[in-house]
């Protein structure tokens, strides 16, 4: 008798690595506009003439949908339901609108004079156009952790995942680092925007191409396979969230990630108010950081995959994320090498504990509540997101603006660096909770994520 084993696509590595390749550019499309306007906070300031409070107002307009009208949770069921092709899809499309409306309002097209709330109008439409963008980017996110986790589970899982967040870390990186070049050579504050649009729409094609893969690699799927996806049910909600080490994973998450991505967005300020670095020059800094994280982020993902020690991973990074914050903030060696140099060792944090952190969550989490326990996590997350950039701003605004009288720096960085510390600080405490709970409950943190 014949027996016919099928294999399903993802069992072909060439497969599931294009699959891969396809929505990491998506993803890379998507924080190339997040980052896009951080470098431009000086020119803004000199040709829009935006406060920091402005800027800040508009940076964490990124997580006021999702926060406050819980647009990631529904995204999150959304997912769970209707599946990775259609959420993946309106995300796409969010993020296309989203980066419209914003293009229009900081090239002048709308809300030029006048103000909205008692906020300028252009602000107030740029931080809307943002707003809608960042429930986009932010729903394309867990769906892109749903689809790798569908096509490498028992594979290659945190090297994926791992080399995912560093392709997304290359729109990081281009927007640090050719931003304000791009702006200038175009004598325009919004012609990177057009250029994020342009790129977005090139990532919504890209994930079109994603849909004939995914409708491929569910037909290869065997019948018992198919069934195994049990529908998603709201009490899935309440067993998730009752669950301590999903809290543990979601603190850290929203502690870490509010000392790096609000930090990012202040960082080509901070060189050029405490380092000296010129105007132009000033992104290339801390485009370092994303670009490390390129190579280390896939390198731990892969050192878990096959050593496991995920949480003592997360303990590592929280403790270099203290120690780079506290070497911002002293006033010691305010040479831009310095700056370069801290900036590498924040780059070593920023992929040591994203690489253990999202690889981490499958273990804790069982798959049918994969999509709602991702936008858990990024809905805490995103409370950092909106809210630390807001506080950056106004600080800033309150207590460190320096007399400039003689063209000195504008800013006194110090204060804002204690703070993203103290982020650090209670990001610790928690990394050595959750290792803890691992022991009690039996996660499997510290184990491989191969199975022999
Ligand atoms: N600058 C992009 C923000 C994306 C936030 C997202 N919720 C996230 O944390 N993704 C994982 C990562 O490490 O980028």
């Amino acid at each position: 008798m014949t027996e016919l084993i099928q294999r399903k696509l993802s069992d072909s590595k060439a497969a599931r690595w294009t699959a891969l390749a396809i929505v990491a550019f998506t993803m890379l499309c998507g924080y190339f506009l997040t980052d896009v306007m951080s470098p431009l906070k000086p020119m803004l300031e000199e040709e829009l003439a935006w406060t920091s409070t402005d800027f800040g107002i508009f940076t964490s307009a990124y997580g006021w949908f999702n926060v406050f009208f819980l647009m990631l949770i529904f995204g999150g069921m959304i997912l769970d339901k209707m599946g990775v092709r259609f959420t993946g899809m309106g995300a796409c499309c969010l993020m296309l609108i989203g980066c419209a409306i914003k293009y229009a309002a900081v090239a002048g097209y709308i809300g030029a004079e006048g103000t909205i709330f008692g906020w300028k109008s252009q602000v107030a439409l740029a931080s809307l156009g943002y707003a809608i963008f960042g429930v986009g980017v932010e729903i394309a996110g867990i769906t892109v952790s749903k689809v790798i986790v569908k096509w490498f589970k028992g594979k290659e899982l945190a090297l994926a995942m791992g080399l995912e967040m560093a392709t997304a870390r290359i729109g990081t990186m281009l927007a640090m680092a050719v931003t304000v070049p791009f702006a200038k050579y175009f004598q325009s504050v919004s012609a990177p925007v057009l250029l994020c649009l342009i790129m977005l729409c090139i990532g919504t094609i890209s994930y079109m191409v994603y849909i004939v893969m995914d409708r491929k690699l569910e037909a290869s799927m065997s019948a018992e396979e198919e069934e195994k996806e049990e529908p998603f049910r709201m009490s899935d909600v309440f067993l998730i969230i009752k669950n301590k080490g999903f809290w543990l994973i979601a603190l850290l998450c929203v502690l870490f990630y509010s000392a790096v991505f609000p930090f990012i967005k202040y960082a080509t300020d901070l060189m050029v108010n405490k380092y000296h670095v010129e105007q132009e020059l000033a992104g290339f800094i801390p485009s370092l950081l994303p670009l490390g994280t390129l190579f280390l982020t896939p390198f731990f993902g892969n050192l878990y995959d096959r050593k496991g020690k995920g949480a003592t991973i997360m303990i590592i990074g929280a403790v270099m994320l203290i120690g780079v914050h506290l070497l911002f903030a002293l006033p010691i060696l305010n040479e831009w090498w310095f700056a370069t140099l801290v900036m590498i060792v924040l780059g070593i944090a920023f992929s040591l504990v994203p690489s253990a952190m999202w690889p981490s969550v499958p273990k804790i989490i069982p798959e049918k509540q994969l999509g709602t326990a991702y936008a858990l996590i990024f809905w805490v997350q995103n409370w950092g997101l909106m809210g630390v950039p807001a506080l950056i701003g106004w600080v800033l605004d309150t207590y460190c603006k320096l007399d400039t009288t003689n063209g000195g720096p504008a800013y006194d960085y110090t204060l804002p660096m204690i703070i993203f510390c103290c982020f650090g600080i209670v990001a610790l405490f928690i990394a050595v909770m959750l290792k803890r709970e691992d022991k009690k409950k039996g996660y499997g943190l510290e184990l491989p994520n191969i199975k022999q």
